[in-house]
């Protein structure tokens, strides 16, 4: 262990030594919040799809010695992700859920699917592989989608989370109809997915309000936030206060664009606001330095690009797509963001961003040839 981390260790327990237990103290009431860690998932946009066998070993037996009590693993963009269209994964993902399921020894192993990507067999695949927990995601005015699958998951015993992602895009009550779409078809918990990074604490409590409002008194709901514009702990603190019970984040905010909520930064937020979630502080900013730093290849950063994607409302899973096509025609990346959020473009419109960055390099040429 390093001399910070004997810091680390020694300044918690001064902490707790003077101060008595936070729980106790907590004005805010005490909340029981279940968090998944999706780096395994979300992780593997900003890792484009790369991450090998031992690193998933390592990434989920350090999370699981640190209480993390779910795991998701799958392609960034979910089962059947790996194609020309997404980024091939390096690993086929039903090995890393393999693996991940055999290697956890207290965490449930969940995967994602967007239906349309991934298949049904998908599903069985990922359940005979060792998932426990499949999470079906669509945008959040297309849940109608997802009902089939929903409906298998259930059939085959599984546990079932639905995301209705770029929830920035519509208001409160349209994402509470989605939310019952889903709740209907067999879902047990809808996650408030902020997938561009882009809702601001206010706008985050009323989403979730509107939806445990609606489906609060049957299911659990859940927030999955992202970085952005900075506010990922914020605006899942605000979640939690609104209703949330189900968390996501990244330990590192090993995620797509800016990043997810980093989870250690959250779970030493609700140590301090008297909220259990299982997960032992200490390990998990250990798991962060000794673990998940080396398996990324840099950290997420809040720069001109996905500001820019909080900013403008864009997918976070954008990010390396646009940066490639601006290399490509030589044009802004920032640029291709700004213009993918006033086309309102969402998840399969990848191809899209070769589209603006065409048209971005026409008019170029053509201000230089008038100049
Ligand atoms: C492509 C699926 C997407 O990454 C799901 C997600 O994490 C989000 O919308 O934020
Ligand atoms: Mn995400």
């Amino acid at each position: 262990m390093t001399d910070i981390n004997t810091d680390i260790n020694t300044l918690a327990r001064t902490w707790s030594g003077t101060h008595g237990s936070d729980t106790e103290r907590s004005p805010w009431g005490r909340l029981d919040l279940r968090l998944t860690d999706t780096c395994l998932r979300d992780g593997s946009h900003h890792k484009r799809h790369q991450f090998t066998a031992t690193e998933c070993r390592d990434i989920v037996a350090a999370l699981d010695a640190s209480g993390v009590p779910v795991i998701e693993v799958t392609h960034g963009d979910g089962l059947g992700g790996s194609s020309f269209n997404y980024g091939f994964s390096k690993t086929w993902e039903q090995e890393l859920i393999k693996i991940a399921a055999e290697t956890a020894q207290r965490a449930k192993i969940a995967f994602l699917m967007l239906p349309g990507v991934g298949t049904k067999d998908d599903i069985r695949a990922a359940q005979d592989n060792g998932g426990q927990i499949c999470r079906i995601a669509t945008h959040c005015t297309e849940a109608d989608t997802s009902i089939q699958h929903f409906g298998l998951a259930r059939e085959l015993g599984l546990e079932t989370v639905g995301f209705l992602m770029m929830s920035h895009t519509q208001p409160p009550e349209v994402l509470a109809k989605q939310a019952r779409i889903m709740v209907d078809a067999g879902c047990q918990c809808v996650y408030v997915v902020d997938s561009a990074g882009a809702l601001i604490m206010e706008q985050t409590a009323d989403r979730v309000a509107a939806v445990v409002a609606e489906i609060g008194s049957q299911t659990d709901v859940g927030f999955h936030g992202h970085e952005n514009l900075g506010l990922g702990v914020a605006n899942t603190v605000i979640a939690a206060r609104a209703g949330a019970t189900q968390i996501d984040g990244s330990v590192r905010r090993f995620g797509a664009g800016a990043g997810n909520t980093p989870l250690e930064a959250f779970v030493g937020v609700c140590d301090k606001l008297g909220w259990t979630t299982g997960i032992d502080f200490l390990k998990i900013v250990d798991a962060s330095e000794d673990v998940i730093k080396p398996a990324m290849p840099e950290e997420c950063q809040l720069d001109r690009m996905t500001l820019m994607m909080g900013y403008a409302g864009v997918y976070s899973s954008f990010l390396k797509h646009a940066g490639n096509a601006a290399d490509r025609y030589g044009v802004s990346g920032a640029q291709i963001l700004l213009e993918a959020g006033r086309r309102k473009l969402i998840g399969g419109q990848e191809d899209q961003l070769i589209d603006i960055a065409l048209q971005l390099k026409a008019e170029q040429e053509k201000e230089a040839a008038n100049s």
